[in-house]
Order: structure tokens, then C-alpha cells, then sequence
């Protein structure tokens, strides 16, 4: 069941939290949408439930108008941050519950509901709390309860706001892997409020970037990583160096350093040029072109990040946000490496985008 929104503005008062949106969700997709707090994420999500209406634009479910359509025509699960389970019933009746308040002509009969809430209690591993009070649950069975709760009623189009938000960091995890898992058997269509670009990258098929109520770029998680479209998908998705300076002849030229751009033939103004920290190579030869010093050495677990500060005699020096690097390097290197803090050593980049700045928005 397909979603399409197109040129959807929403304002409140002189404030745009949605400023012409386009969107379009295929059958069965699991999407997320991904960006800072006050982006407009929850708006967009509430806005194809039917729980806000826009100013302007339309949303379309299944290439049928529905921007003016009330929530209950519209087939949709809603998954809350905060539970919103009712603490007074069993899980049992939580999930039962969509079925009970339908019209009597279309309430399935009492076995058929039973049948279907155990059925969905099995789905998501808990049908051995049927007769528990949601208090009696840990968050993240309380989550998965509300899901369940949510496909009772058999929605063509599953909405998450945040859903594992309120859960800590190992749940989170856990319950990520099993909502991508819940999702391949289901295949509703579904989409997913997060701030997290770990979740996102995770969890969904496609991910939606926003930022001040615009969609910044819409792309697999390896094309918003590998490609992205923006200076500000660059900084929010994974960790960046930041690089100011300019293009000229094939090269990067940041005060001093002039990093080889391969198949870059533009001559442009100043901007900046962006550099994820694992595709920096170490080398200890301080006499390549780019010599840094090691600040600092944090180890991550199965990787190592390092801080490293150009070295250089030019006036102004390279342009670094920050002052200096993050290199990422695998375990392995780092021990081959052995590097030591303070020590001077040479960076090769074998990796690096830019944006032209006639057309790239600011950073923030
Ligand atoms: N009813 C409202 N009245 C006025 N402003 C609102 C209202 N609802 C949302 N906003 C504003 O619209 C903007 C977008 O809100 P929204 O909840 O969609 O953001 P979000 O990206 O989901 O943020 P978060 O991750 O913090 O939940 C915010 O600046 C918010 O303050």
C-alpha cells in the first residue's frame, strides 16, 4: 500500500514545520524518518494519519486522496514513544481492544478475536504474558505489546514515532533487529520516526533525512552515507572532518595541504570538503605532503579513533574544523601502527566530497 505526499506544508502561526514536502513510499517499504529534534519527523508522521492536516499539499494512500480524510479512514497502526497502553486492562484486552470497539457489524466474533490476539501475541514471542497488567511488563515488552496491539486491527500502513525511544541502549538493539525481522514476515508498509542514525541505518530500507521541515535527501542507508546530497546529511549521518578551502586544478587546497581530488576538473569558489574518519590512512612517514601530530588516542572497542592536529610550516596552515582530525582505524592497524601521542606521522585521504557552494544549502 503505497504513500505519496506531495508539496505538503504545514504551519503553525508564522512557524513552518513542514515547508513543501515530497515524499513517496512503495508497498511494503519499511522507511525511516531521520533528523534533529523539531525537524517536523512526528508532524509529517501525524500528518499521513490524519492526526494533523496540512496547509497546503495532498497525501494520497494507495493513489487515493485522503488529505482531508479523518484517521479512521485511513487504515493505519500508530505505535507511540510512550506505550499508551491502558494499564487497567490485560495484555490480552490491550490488544483486543481495536477489535471490541468496532461497529458490531464488522466485530469479529468472540473466538475469532481470541484466536487473532494470541496469533499476534505469538508474532511478537509474548503470548506467554496474555493475562499480565501493562506495569508488570519491561519497557521493551510494553513496545512490543503496543505493536501488536497496533496490527491487530490489520493496518495498511504501520506509523512508529520513535518507538524504542524510551528504551536504554541494549533493548534498543535487540528490539531494532526485531522489528526489521517482524517487518520481512509482515511486509506492512511502514514508516518509523528516529533521531538515531544508527536505528535508521539498521532498521530501514530507505531513509529520509530531514532538517527545518525539508526533506534533505531520500536514499538507501548506503546512499545517505556514501552519497550524500547535503553538507548537512554529510554531518548528521555517521562522523565527519570537515575540510575548508577550495577546488583548483584537480586538487583540494586547504591552506597548505593540497589534497588530489581524482575526476575533479571544476575550478570553484571556497567551501568545504568532507572526510569520514575511515577513509584517512595512517602512515608513518612524516615526510608524505600531510604531516599530523597524535592529541589523542580513543580506543572504541573493535576500532580506534585517533585525533591528530596538522603539522605544517605554512602561515595559515590547513583548515580544520576543529583543529584537527578523526581518524578511524581498525584494531589491527592501530597495534601495527603502535602509534604514541605526540609523535609526528603522514595521512594519506583516500576519500573526500564537497558540495558547490552555489547550490549546497549552509552548514549549520
Ligand atoms: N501544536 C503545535 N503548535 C506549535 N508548534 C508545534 C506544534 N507541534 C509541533 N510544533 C513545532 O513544529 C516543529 C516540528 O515538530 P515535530 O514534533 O514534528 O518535530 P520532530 O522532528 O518530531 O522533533 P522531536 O524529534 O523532538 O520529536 C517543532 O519546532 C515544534 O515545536
Amino acid at each position: 500500500m503505497s504513500i505519496q505526499v506531495n508539496h505538503l506544508t504545514k504551519r503553525y502561526g508564522d512557524f513552518t514545520a513542514l515547508d513543501d514536502i515530497d515524499l513517496a513510499i512503495d508497498d511494503g517499504e519499511l522507511v525511516a524518518l531521520l533528523g534533529p529534534s523539531g525537524c517536523g519527523k512526528t508532524t509529517l508522521l501525524r500528518s499521513i494519519a490524519g492526526m494533523e492536516f496540512a496547509d497546503s499539499g495532498n497525501i494520497l494512500l494507495e493513489g487515493r486522496d485522503m488529505t482531508f480524510e479523518p484517521i479512521r479512514h485511513r487504515h493505519v497502526g500508530f505505535v507511540f514513544q510512550h506505550y499508551a497502553l491502558f494499564n487497567h486492562m490485560s495484555v490480552f484486552e490491550n490488544v483486543a481492544y481495536g477489535l471490541r470497539v468496532r461497529p458490531r457489524a464488522q466485530r469479529p466474533p468472540e473466538a475469532e478475536i481470541s484466536r487473532r490476539v494470541h496469533e499476534l501475541l505469538d508474532l511478537v514471542q509474548l503470548d506467554w504474558l496474555a493475562k499480565r497488567f501493562p506495569p508488570q511488563l519491561s519497557g521493551g515488552q510494553r513496545q512490543r505489546i503496543a505493536l501488536a496491539r497496533a496490527l491487530a486491527v490489520e493496518p495498511r500502513y504501520l506509523l512508529l514515532d520513535e518507538p524504542f525511544g524510551a528504551l536504554d541502549a541494549s533493548v534498543r538493539k535487540e528490539l531494532r533487529r526485531w522489528l526489521r525481522r517482524l517487518h520481512e514476515e509482515l511486509h506492512v508498509t511502514s514508516l518509523f520516526v528516529t533521531h538515531d542514525q544508527e536505528e535508521a541505518m539498521e532498521v530501514a530500507s530507505r531513509i529520509v533525512v530531514m532538517n527545518h521541515g525539508r526533506i534533505e535527501q531520500v536514499g538507501t542507508p548506503e546512499a545517505v552515507y556514501d552519497s550524500p546530497a547535503t553538507p548537512f546529511v554529510s554531518t548528521f549521518i555517521g562522523s565527519v572532518n570537515v575540510l575548508h578551502g577550495s577546488l583548483r586544478d584537480g586538487h583540494f587546497d586547504t591552506g597548505g595541504w593540497q589534497l588530489p581530488i581524482p575526476n575533479a576538473d571544476l575550478n570553484s569558489r571556497s567551501q568545504n570538503a568532507f572526510v569520514r574518519p575511515h577513509d584517512i590512512e595512517i602512515v608513518r612517514d612524516a615526510s608524505t605532503p600531510w604531516p599530523v601530530r597524535i592529541r589523542h588516542v580513543q580506543p572504541m572497542g573493535s576500532s580506534y579513533h585517533v585525533e591528530a592536529t596538522p603539522v605544517t610550516d605554512t602561515v595559515q596552515g590547513p583548515r580544520v574544523e576543529n583543529d584537527y582530525l578523526t581518524v578511524e582505524l581498525t584494531r589491527q592497524t592501530f597495534k601495527t601502527l603502535a602509534l604514541e601521542v605526540g609523535e609526528v606521522v603522514g595521512i594519506r585521504v583516500h576519500h573526500l566530497h564537497w558540495f558547490h557552494q552555489e547550490t549546497a544549502p549552509a552548514l549549520d
